[in-house]
């Protein structure tokens, strides 16, 4: 499955919910028009069933599913790809073991440098973040928009902000540079097809 060029990134927030409440949200979120759905779990209960469940409701939405952090669980899953940190592993192993169609998208933080280099070794995109606070990962460094700017003047691959995006503050990071928005409470701390929905709105109104 193909990365969009654009549109809502939503990332799986499972604490404190039962798998079935996940399921329920995503596929909310899904419905909402969210065009990526990454399944990030710090404190998994039983990860590999709620990713394959995760999986098949996307696929139902032809929407891609990514697997945060273990290259390993989206191998075992037959996820779409891997979100990989700065200490999650490299592009390199997850092309080698996922394939030449596997989605590998990188954090770059704040460093545009980085981001020319990961492209150049075989990233899909490039997330960028956190832009404004974020009750999701509270020590999150902080980015600054002008950097989406500049990784638009020399990037090819899409761009992705992360960190404390709301539908009332995502409109300048488009404006700035960013194709997608990457979004945890701002989808599932609220009624996810209604937020999805907000946030799919920003993106009629940015041009192609
Ligand atoms: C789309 C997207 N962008 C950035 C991140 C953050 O990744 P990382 O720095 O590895 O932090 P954790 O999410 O693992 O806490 C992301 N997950 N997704
Ligand atoms: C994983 C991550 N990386 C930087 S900020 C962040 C959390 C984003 O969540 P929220 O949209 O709730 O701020
Ligand atoms: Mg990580």
């Amino acid at each position: 499955m193909k990365f969009p060029h654009r549109g809502l990134y939503a990332i799986t927030q499972p604490e404190n919910r039962t798998i079935n409440q996940v399921v329920k949200d995503v596929e909310a979120a899904l419905r909402g028009g969210a065009t990526v759905i990454q399944y990030r779990d710090k404190n998994p209960l039983d990860t590999p069933h709620l990713a394959s469940l995760l999986l098949e409701i996307c696929h139902a939405y032809t929407t891609p599913l990514l697997i945060n952090d273990s290259i390993e669980l989206a191998l075992a899953v037959g996820a779409d790809g891997v979100h990989l940190g700065r200490d999650d592993g490299e592009i390199a192993v997850a092309r080698r073991l996922l394939g030449p169609d596997a989605i590998i998208g990188v954090s770059c933080y704040n460093d545009v440098e980085k981001a020319r280099t990961m492209a150049a070794a075989g990233a899909d995109y490039v997330a960028f973040g956190r832009f404004f606070p974020s009750g999701s990962k509270p020590l999150a460094a902080p980015a600054e928009i002008a950097t989406l700017a500049r990784a638009k003047q020399s990037l090819t691959v899409p761009i992705v902000a992360i960190g404390g995006i709301l539908p009332e503050n995502g409109g300048q990071l488009l404006a700035a540079g960013a194709d997608l928005l990457a979004v945890i409470g701002g989808v599932f701390d609220h009624e996810p097809e209604a937020a999805a929905r907000a946030y799919q709105a920003l993106f009629n109104h940015q041009p192609e």
